[in-house]
C-alpha cells in the first residue's frame, strides 16, 4: 500500500522550516516537513494548503512542486512523499500538532532524527 503524503518546503534565509512530532502523535519526536496525508477526492496542492492550515495557522502559496520521494516504511507500507515549495502569504507561524520547531541549514537536516 502506498500513501500519498504532501509536505511543505518553507524557506527562510537558506534555511527550511523542520518540525517535530509532538507525544500525542504517531512517530514522536521524529523531525519532518509540515503536511499529510492526501486525502480522498482531494488534490495534493489542496491538502498542503489545508494541513499548513491546520497544523501552522498559516495560509500558503504553492511556489512550484518539487520531485516526489518513495519512501518505505514497511515491507507493506511505503509512502510517496509530494513536497511544494510554498510561501507563507498571511498569518504567524503556531505549532498546533507539533512540539518544536527549527529553522535547519542544508547540513543541519542531516543531525535531526
Ligand atoms: N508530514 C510529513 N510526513 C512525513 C514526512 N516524511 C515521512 O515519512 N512522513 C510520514 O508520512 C505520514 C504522514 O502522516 P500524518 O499522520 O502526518 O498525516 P495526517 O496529518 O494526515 O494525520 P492523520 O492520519 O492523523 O489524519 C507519517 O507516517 C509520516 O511519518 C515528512 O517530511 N512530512
Amino acid at each position: 500500500m502506498t500513501i500519498p503524503v504532501a509536505c511543505a518546503v518553507i524557506l527562510n534565509d537558506q534555511k527550511v522550516l523542520s518540525v517535530r512530532r509532538s507525544k500525542d502523535m504517531p512517530l514522536a519526536g521524529y523531525w519532518e516537513f509540515p503536511g499529510g496525508k492526501v486525502e480522498e477526492d482531494e488534490s495534493a496542492e489542496s491538502c498542503i494548503v489545508r494541513e499548513i492550515e491546520e497544523e501552522l495557522g498559516v495560509r500558503v502559496r504553492i511556489l512550484s512542486s518539487l520531485p516526489n520521494h518513495p519512501h518505505a516504511l514497511t515491507s507493506e507500507k511505503s509512502i510517496q512523499l509530494i513536497p511544494f515549495l510554498v510561501r507563507v502569504e498571511a498569518g504567524k507561524i503556531t505549532l498546533y500538532e507539533h512540539d518544536q520547531l527549527s529553522w535547519l541549514g542544508q547540513s543541519e537536516l542531516f543531525e535531526v532524527n
